[in-house]
């Protein structure tokens, strides 16, 4: 079959057909695009929306029956992750303004000239094919288990752990009951309180408040608000974030650090669904779904006596528990590929190709900071990356320094052995693991091994020799 590029279609749209004609010779010949529709009909256009895979539209302005702005504004009502770029003969700033704050990618004048076209289009292909490279990964992870995909469009993965917490989390979405989000920091836990707040599909927002480090007035002001007089400063009434959440999704974060005092509000507010505002005698009702979130070991803060245990069973009615990164290590590399998209998307550059290495450096990798600390990786080395392929210093320099010693954290794995191998045999099982980790690649090897390159290399070489 025929190689069309790009992936998708562009369709040129004009009520000229000579225009679409030479504007098509234009794209095809030095553009190099091959994949090319066209209308001189402007009612057509979202029938050949909904018929065609079409990724951007090349759209005319002054046309009979529906004019530019008039299919402009339909398709981005009814086909939103559609580019257009406006080509039209009116040569007027404001028209041009207009249409880019109804969302055209671009604007250009008939009698620019044809390399400036052609960069224009070149750069909506290219963010075209990146927006649908990321929601490709995620739509096609998600979407096999679950109900409503759509609700996690940002969330990436493959594990089975997490994609049954996310089923799980569908089947509580409209539940009154709070939810109880654990896990390190860094995990996605505020991203999984946000797809909890859509599955609902409430009118009111999600509010969000981190709670650490809140002494209990502050944290009664944020949360219930005052009223006026309540003490020096409150010159009027003033309402909370419970209030500001009102018929939506109320967030609080880092729960795990609340004070004692603001425990038994919370708790109270939890049993009873009511609280009161500073300064204020008549308790208000909540009307909010709550959900918290922590990274800290509850069940270990209520036996060590920083955590009520009774707010601690009434946080549980839902409970989810996100895996760290080292623990799902399979969404490394579709995490990468995300982030990598997301911080061209962001920086404005061309996605960057990286070599194979890079992923087995990062599997090797035990990632403290979880999704967060791989995010900001990706983001530092795309920021300082010139062109070509990426390069691994970002990522050797972070990790290199950051690299915990394995043994103290997690034990010595001889002392469980029967019999102990020699050195020398250690030495071989050592070496075969790392091989293992790297994926065979012999410089990665020989960093986890702390050695040189050609040391392992000589070591290899005589292992051969002796078989
Ligand atoms: N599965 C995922 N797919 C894509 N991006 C993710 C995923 N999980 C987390 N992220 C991204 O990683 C970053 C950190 O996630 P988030 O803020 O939700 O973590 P957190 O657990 O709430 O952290 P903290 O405990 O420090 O508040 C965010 O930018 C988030 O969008």
């Amino acid at each position: 079959m025929e190689n069309k590029y790009p992936d998708f279609s562009i369709l040129m749209v004009d009520d000229e057909l000579p225009w679409l004609r030479s504007l098509g010779i234009t794209l095809e010949g030095p553009g190099g695009f091959s994949n090319l529709l066209q209308t001189t009909d402007s009612r057509e256009v979202t029938g050949l929306l909904a018929d065609n895979d079409i990724g951007l539209v090349l759209l005319d302005l002054t046309m009979p029956h529906l004019s530019g702005e008039e299919v402009l504004a339909q398709v981005k009502q009814e086909f939103p992750q559609v580019q257009v770029i406006i080509i039209s003969g009116m040569n007027k700033l404001e028209t041009a303004v207009e249409c880019m704050q109804k969302g055209a990618f671009d604007y250009f004048v008939k009698t620019v000239d044809e390399d400036r076209l052609l960069d224009g289009v070149r750069r909506a292909v290219a963010m075209i094919e990146l927006q649908r490279e990321n929601s490709r990964i995620s739509a096609k992870l998600v979407s096999r288990e679950l109900e409503s995909p759509e609700a996690f469009a940002d969330t990436v993965t493959r594990d089975p752990g997490v994609l049954a917490q996310l089923a799980y989390l569908e089947s509580i979405a409209v539940s009154r009951q709070p939810l109880l989000i654990l896990g390190e920091s860094g995990v996605g836990k505020e991203l999984i309180a946000r797809a909890a707040h859509r599955l609902a599909k409430v009118d009111g927002p999600l509010v969000s408040v981190n709670v650490a480090g809140l002494d209990d007035n502050v944290f009664s002001d944020t949360l219930f608000g005052h009223r006026r007089g309540a003490f020096t400063g409150a010159d009027q009434d003033r309402g909370g974030m419970i209030e500001q959440a009102a018929g939506g999704t109320l967030f609080l974060d880092e729960i795990g650090d609340l004070s004692a005092a603001s425990q038994v509000k919370l708790l109270r507010l939890l049993q009873e669904g009511e609280y009161y505002s500073l300064g204020s005698d008549r308790p208000s009702r909540i009307n909010a779904r709550i959900i918290c979130a922590t990274h800290q070991d509850l069940a270990e803060a209520v036996s060590a006596g920083r955590f009520r245990k009774d707010l601690y069973f009434r946080l549980q009615a839902h409970q989810i528990e996100l895996p760290p990164l080292r623990e799902r290590k399979e969404d490394i590399p579709l995490l990468l590929d995300h982030f990598l998209a997301q911080s061209a998307i962001e920086l404005e550059k061309p996605l960057p190709t990286y070599p194979p290495e890079l992923k087995a450096l990062l599997g090797s990798y035990s990632f403290p900071g979880n999704i967060r600390e791989l995010q900001a990786m990706v983001h530092d080395a795309v920021s300082r990356h010139g062109g070509g392929v990426l390069s691994m210093t970002t990522f050797q320099e972070r990790i290199g320094s950051q690299r915990t010693q394995a043994l103290p954290n997690e034990g010595n794995p001889f002392l469980t052995m029967r019999e102990l191998p020699t050195l020398t045999e250690a030495g071989e099982l050592l070496v075969d693991a790392a091989l293992e980790r790297a994926e065979g690649n012999q410089s990665l090897a020989a960093r986890l091994l702390g050695i040189s390159q050609p040391a392992l290399s000589k070591r290899l070489k005589m292992r051969r020799q002796q078989n």
